[in-house]
């Protein structure tokens, strides 16, 4: 620390971050953005000085009050208002009711890849501008995912149960403390990279290791250095604080350069040679090799593009997921054990293996309606991003709302407030409490087949339209329109799975109350200490 300081022991050097300091603060504070006129704002007081800043910083500690009041003032009756976010960026916060017209907008109009771009520091955060700039890993995905993710489901079910057994044990007597976030900072990143990079790379601990210290890394440039960094120093202070990402980054090259370079190398001798025997691995390398090879993008098929793409990639998923199913095994033990949540995903999962004969299948898992349920609801009552569908305005024009009469300007985001419409009890009711089966229950009373044999189509299908992947404009968690996260078809796999093995494998002791989320700044995230207890169920270990 003290060598650290040295410099400004130097007059100068001390003169001179003095003034900087001295000029982000006062251009901070006298911050104004252009935001659509007649517009009104929540949380701004504009007959006191400095308004708009005061609102800003404010915004941190009000978000889930100001979005209350935004939602019963304005949103609920179908007008637009605008959000001093902490990030100095206010957002427009449109109703509901102009949901379809945001997403009808096109990608030049309205970006939904721009506004990650900036509300992420694409300049610095991801080792090079290029991967944000051009997200190749997105196209990627949308195109492969949904397609190849049936084949991966014994995989996945692979690394799920590999990893229960070896964090919360096969002891059938003792009872155990699990810090639940941590332990599924363990094994989620594992299953996701078995989709990424596949074995056996997905489980070397230093490589997930160095991928979530990288996660953290692009978390700390975006949200705390760079957010308050004037425009005109980024260009210096952005390559001196993602010092760390471009470490962390080189630590996963290590592992993932060679084994890029051979895959190139396997399909380049296939290619030449057709007698050439090889069996291709279904991960995200493959895929990208696969698509950029058919696009003839050869930018995309060079061993270090690919492997840096892997960085935003891991990004998407491992905190999106965790963070989901923390909250999800919250809500679950919180409930009322009389309420019978534990026992009903148990029966249900059992039942639909012994018809499937043990194996775990795409198809089996979309039986699985109560496991869903449990899972989507949660996302619903406690979803950790607070806004959503955030989009930027591209054009120098700005973008007109006819509808309502507003332009906002270019270089505006526009979004949702998906926390209130999520708890609003006109959509939803008794919208506060986490009832785990909501969405499963109408299908098992209209439907009493086991295997689904539905005489009313149209029912059916509205039925259906609750299932976890569906995204709708009453649930956002994964966004909704061409940009919903293509992950999903992934996750809902993926965290069926895990639920069902734990419950299947393990007792839980049910908590008498739920240990409370925490609203910071624009998230509202799970508790990341709270631990619970668990133990083997007898006769599920192997002899
Ligand atoms: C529970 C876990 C996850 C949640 C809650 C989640 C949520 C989201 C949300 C809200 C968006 C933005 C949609 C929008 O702007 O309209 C998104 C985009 C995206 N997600 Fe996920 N995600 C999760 C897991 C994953 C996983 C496992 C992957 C796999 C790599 C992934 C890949 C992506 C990609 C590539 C995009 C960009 C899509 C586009 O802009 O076209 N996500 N996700």
């Amino acid at each position: 620390m003290d060598a650290l300081l040295e410099p400004l022991s130097n007059p100068t050097v001390a003169i001179t971050v003095a003034l900087l300091v001295i000029y982000s603060i006062y251009s901070r504070l006298m911050a104004t953005t252009a935001m659509p006129a007649g517009v009104p704002w929540i949380g701004k007081d504009s007959s006191k000085i400095f308004a708009e800043t005061r609102a800003t910083f404010a915004s941190f500690n009000n978000v889930r009050e100001w979005l209350g009041e935004g939602y019963e003032k304005y949103s609920k009756k179908g007008k637009t208002y605008i959000f001093p976010d902490f990030s100095g960026k206010p957002e427009v916060i449109i109703p509901r009711s102009q949901v379809q017209w945001l997403l009808d907008q096109p990608d030049n109009i309205l970006s939904t890849s721009e506004c990650h771009y900036d509300a992420l520091e694409g300049d610095y955060a991801f080792t090079h501008p290029h991967l944000l700039g051009d997200p190749y890993h997105e196209h990627v995905i949308h195109k492969y995912l949904p397609r190849r993710v049936g084949q991966m489901v014994p995989g996945m079910f692979e690394e799920v149960a590999d990893s229960f057994d070896e964090t919360w044990g096969v002891d059938t007597e003792k009872w155990r403390d699990i810090g639940v976030f941590d332990n599924l900072m363990v094994m989620i990143p594992r299953a996701v990279n078995r989709m990424l990079v596949g074995l056996p790379l997905c489980r070397n601990q230093d490589y997930l290791t160095n991928m979530a210290k990288f996660a953290m890394d692009v978390i700390a440039a975006s949200t705390v250095f760079l957010r308050f960094t004037p425009q005109f120093l980024k260009p210096i202070v952005g390559r001196i604080v993602t010092i760390p990402n471009h470490y962390h980054y080189s630590k996963t090259a290590k592992y993932t350069l060679p084994l890029i370079k051979e895959r190139l190398a396997n399909f380049k001798r296939r290619q030449e040679d057709p007698n050439f025997e090889w069996e291709e691995p279904n991960d995200y390398i493959s895929w990208q090799i696969a698509l950029a090879s058919s696009e003839n993008r050869q930018d995309e098929l060079t061993p270090d593009m690919i492997s840096r793409r892997l960085m935003p990639l891991n990004f998407a998923a491992i905190h999106t997921t965790t963070l989901t199913i923390t909250n999800c095994l919250f809500d679950i033990i919180s409930c009322d054990p009389s309420l019978g949540y534990l026992e009903g995903i148990r029966e249900e999962a059992t039942r639909i293996l012994v018809e499937d004969g043990g194996q775990w299948t795409k198809a089996g898992l979309a039986r699985f309606h109560r496991t869903d349920s449990a899972i989507r609801e949660s996302m619903r009552v406690s979803n950790f991003m607070t806004r959503g569908i955030m989009r930027k305005v591209m054009p120098d024009e700005g973008i007109e709302n006819k509808a309502e009469g507003w332009r906002a300007p270019k270089g505006t985001f526009v979004g949702l407030d998906v926390h209130n419409v999520q708890h609003d009890p006109e959509i939803y009711p008794d919208p506060e409490t986490y009832d785990a089966f909501r969405f499963s229950r109408p299908k098992e009373e209209g439907d009493h087949t086991v295997n689904g044999d539905v005489k009313d189509g149209a029912e059916m299908l509205k039925l259906k339209n609750t299932g976890l992947i569906t995204t709708s404009d009453t649930f956002f968690p994964f966004g909704h329109g061409r940009h919903a996260c293509p992950g999903r078809f992934f996750v809902s796999l993926e965290l069926k799975m895990l639920l069902a093995y734990m419950v299947m494998n393990y007792e839980i002791e049910p908590l008498a109350t739920r240990p409370p989320n925490k609203w910071f700044g624009q998230n509202n995230l799970p508790p990341m200490k709270a631990t619970i207890r668990v133990r083997r169920r007898e006769g599920t270990t192997k002899a």
